[in-house]
């Protein structure tokens, strides 16, 4: 297969921390304007594609959410050429029949996070970009597809609600997302994952897997719980995103969308 742009980014989070279906690997380090990403940034080659990988809170998941260099990732997968991103994430679940295990593909998002690097324009270049539909729908109707056809359970829709954790939500909390907020799943990391891959116009997915029920149901989260649900689940995962890599065109200019021109009408 021939060096060039790596067109496809994953990003794992809680329990993935290694691809390890991938061949021909390598591993690079990036320099990025932004200070370093979050660990090595191992390229390879699945399903006849380039594909860069990420964990997004270094291997030994030694970044809490709250300090991840979002920038700095995002601005690596960039750099490398990537044009769609798939991003998993570990969740806690604000609904009954979302069950730990169950997949999600989250179509938006309430930012509840506080103080993070949230933009690639801190000016002098002003942009505001449109986030009323925050994800890639192309690559979501694939994440969606691909789980189908694998037989496994994946919600085709969800508001994902980002906290700013590392502290998992109160009782009062967890009930204001689930009845006031009318979110369906909690995590910590999506923004400003998902806003920073929109500025570099990026097709960007979440495929969320359900870990727990949040803490409005009778018995409170714990990291243990959420890592041990992840473990059990990360061949689902994986075999998931064999499926999805194989099914994105080989070629860059196919499947072209909004995304890939968002700035048209963000910039000042
Ligand atoms: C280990 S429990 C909380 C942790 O898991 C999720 O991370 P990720 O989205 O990277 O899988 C959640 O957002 C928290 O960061
Ligand atoms: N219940 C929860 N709250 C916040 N982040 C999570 N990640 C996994 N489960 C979670």
């Amino acid at each position: 297969m021939s060096e060039g742009k790596v067109l496809i980014g994953v990003i794992g989070g809680s329990g993935l921390y290694d691809p390890g279906i991938f061949s021909n690997v390598k591993e690079l380090k990036i320099y990025t304007p932004y200070g370093e990403p979050s660990d090595f940034v191992t390229v390879g080659e699945l399903e006849g594609r380039r594909v860069a990988f990420l964990p997004r809170h270094g291997r030994r998941h030694r970044i809490p959410p709250h300090r991840i260099n979002y920038r700095a990732n995002m601005w690596a997968l960039k750099e490398l050429g990537v044009k769609w991103v798939i991003s998993v994430s570990a969740v806690g679940s604000l609904r009954m029949d979302y069950k730990p295990g169950d997949f999600v593909v989250p179509d938006q998002f309430i930012d509840m996070t506080k103080g993070r690097d949230y933009t690639f324009y801190d000016g002098p270049v002003v942009a505001h970009v449109s986030m009323a539909n925050p994800f890639c729908n192309h690559l979501r109707k694939l994440v969606i597809e691909s789980a189908r056809k694998q037989g496994i359970t994946v919600h085709e829709r969800g508001t994902y609600v980002c906290i700013e954790g590392p502290r998992f939500s109160t009782r009062a909390e967890s009930i204001l997302w689930k009845d006031v907020f009318k979110a369906d799943i909690i995590g910590m990391t999506l923004v400003p994952e998902v806003n920073l891959a929109c500025e570099a116009q990026m097709c960007y997915s979440t495929l969320a897997m359900v870990t727990d029920y949040d803490v409005f149901a009778d018995r409170p989260v714990t990291a243990e719980e959420v890592s041990k649900v992840m473990a059990e689940n990360t061949a689902k995962a994986k075999s998931l995103l064999r499926e999805v890599i194989g099914s994105l065109p080989e070629n860059p200019d196919e499947g072209e969308c909004s995304c890939c021109n968002s700035l048209k009408t963000a910039l000042m």
